[in-house]
């Protein structure tokens, strides 16, 4: 073959696979998506790329300080961000956010979902369309007020063990983290799956670190976002090693625990910082028990409304998902704005939205008095989302806001400083607590 010809044609052949592979790899917008997204309020990025180049130097710690930099502190209402082809758009008002979760057409999982297709597969939390409608309408009826009335007392059992682990430290300080996480896996799994794990009475943490490790993983792909096609983090070692860590997973994990051990171990960690809110939530159980060490009854449970209100505030200022998205089907209308185009990815943040000094004076303060009746109504509703809203919203909501998660028992006595940074809202550092028996 004639050499000119053949430098040509090797030329095509690479460009073609060079376009392949980006093709598979970023996204490409349409050109509708970028004619009609520049008219969104947002920064100034280089076209199309827009910030991701800066998401490799974020790291995994600064993940949300560089959020609320970029996509709240600025532009407040509505930020607008290219992400490697993917347009992003962060919604921050409760007035916007109950026109996207409301809507019975936004209901597709944005695209940082893939990074847990492995581990959660096709399951109610990623599927959508039909599969997702069927897979409410069937699981909706399992976590219904009076069936989990059945469960409570294996409920109980393992609370009781979990007390007992706590009260074992013997006053030493120690991480709560593994004993939380272990407790709350007990209890999921046995009320919502029937599965007797036992996970409290197993001395091995590796199920505890795998799921550390594939957190890990999804923010990772999330900050290097040439990860998030699928089959160049299959070639990678860190994707082969996820791949293997989801195998594991796929045996043992469900949604709801580690969501679940986030808020107690944050409830563990204000209780612990504020004696006079744990004194009025000790009272109020006081009231109901006296010195009866018997179980609670699920009447009981309504009188605790110290402790709800106690448990809306760790919610608010520590969401377990602190962060969720949407990928549009079709535009999206918001008042006063030009259109979001469809194939958007919009995000919501309820860290910075439950932390907004408009709705939460002082919002740093913890404070379970915000959630006196007549505080709630002064409020957006849509200013509280800590398990999301409308059809795609949490179905643990019931059974998580029926739980006792206090046991008079025990007093927390002192609690080191945490931070907070994940997948999931949870202390970085971990939290060192005293507990001192009462009796
Ligand atoms: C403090 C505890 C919990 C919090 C804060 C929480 C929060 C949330 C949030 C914000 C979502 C929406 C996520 C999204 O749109 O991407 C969600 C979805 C979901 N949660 Fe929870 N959750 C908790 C506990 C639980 C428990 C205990 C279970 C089950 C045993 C559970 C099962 C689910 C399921 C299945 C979905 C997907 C629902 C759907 O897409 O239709 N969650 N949760």
């Amino acid at each position: 073959m004639n050499p000119l010809l053949l430098f040509f044609v090797s030329i095509l052949l690479v460009s073609a696979i060079l376009l392949i592979v980006l093709y598979t790899t970023f996204y490409v917008p349409s050109l509708k998506q970028l004619l009609v997204f520049r008219r969104l309020p947002g920064p100034r990025y280089f076209p199309v790329i827009g910030a991701a180049y800066e998401l490799p130097f974020v790291g995994y710690a600064g993940v949300f300080k560089w959020l609320k930099a970029t996509a709240v502190d600025r532009f407040k209402r509505i930020c607008s961000v290219w992400m490697m082809g993917l347009p992003v758009v962060f919604i921050n008002s409760p007035q916007d956010i109950e026109v996207i979760l409301s809507s019975m057409k936004c209901i597709d999982k944005g695209e940082e979902y893939l990074t847990l297709k492995t581990w959660l597969n096709e399951g109610l939390l990623l599927s959508t369309g039909n599969k997702w409608h069927v897979r409410r309408k069937l699981l909706t009826p399992t976590f219904h007020f009076r069936i989990l009335e059945d469960k409570a007392p294996t409920m109980i059992t393992s609370a009781r063990r979990f007390v007992d682990k706590l009260l074992g430290e013997g006053g030493k300080p120690f991480d709560p983290f593994d004993k939380v996480s272990r407790c709350t896996l007990d209890v999921v799994c046995e009320a919502a799956m029937g599965v007797k794990l036992n996970a409290q009475n197993n001395q091995s943490s590796h199920y505890v670190a795998t799921i550390k490790r594939v957190s890990k993983a999804v923010i990772y792909r999330i900050l290097n976002m040439q990860f998030l096609s699928q089959w160049l983090w299959n070639i990678t070692p860190a994707g082969i090693r996820n791949n293997k860590d989801t195998k594991i997973l796929h045996d043992f994990t469900n949604k709801g625990h580690d969501t679940t051990a986030a808020l107690i171990l944050f409830a563990l960690f204000e209780l612990g910082h504020h004696p006079e809110i744990q004194e009025r939530a000790y009272q109020e159980q006081f009231e109901i028990f006296g010195d009866d060490p018997r179980d609670p009854t699920f009447s009981d449970i309504k009188c605790m409304t110290y402790l709800e209100l106690l448990i809306k505030e760790c919610l608010r200022l520590y969401p377990s998902v602190p962060y969720f998205s949407r990928r549009l089907g079709e535009d999206l209308h918001l008042k006063d704005l030009p259109p979001v185009p469809s194939g958007s990815n919009v995000v919501i943040m309820p860290i910075f939205l439950h932390r907004n000094p408009d709705y939460y004076p002082q919002p740093e303060r913890f404070d379970p008095d915000r959630f006196l009746p007549d505080e709630c109504t002064k409020r957006h509703p849509f200013a509280y989302i800590p398990f999301s809203a409308g059809p795609r919203n949490c179905i643990g909501e019931i059974p998580i806001s029926q739980s006792p998660i206090l046991t008079k028992s025990s007093k927390v006595g002192s609690v080191d400083q945490c931070r907070v940074s994940g997948l999931l809202h949870t202390p970085r550092r971990g939290c060192r607590m005293v507990l001192h028996p009462f009796y």
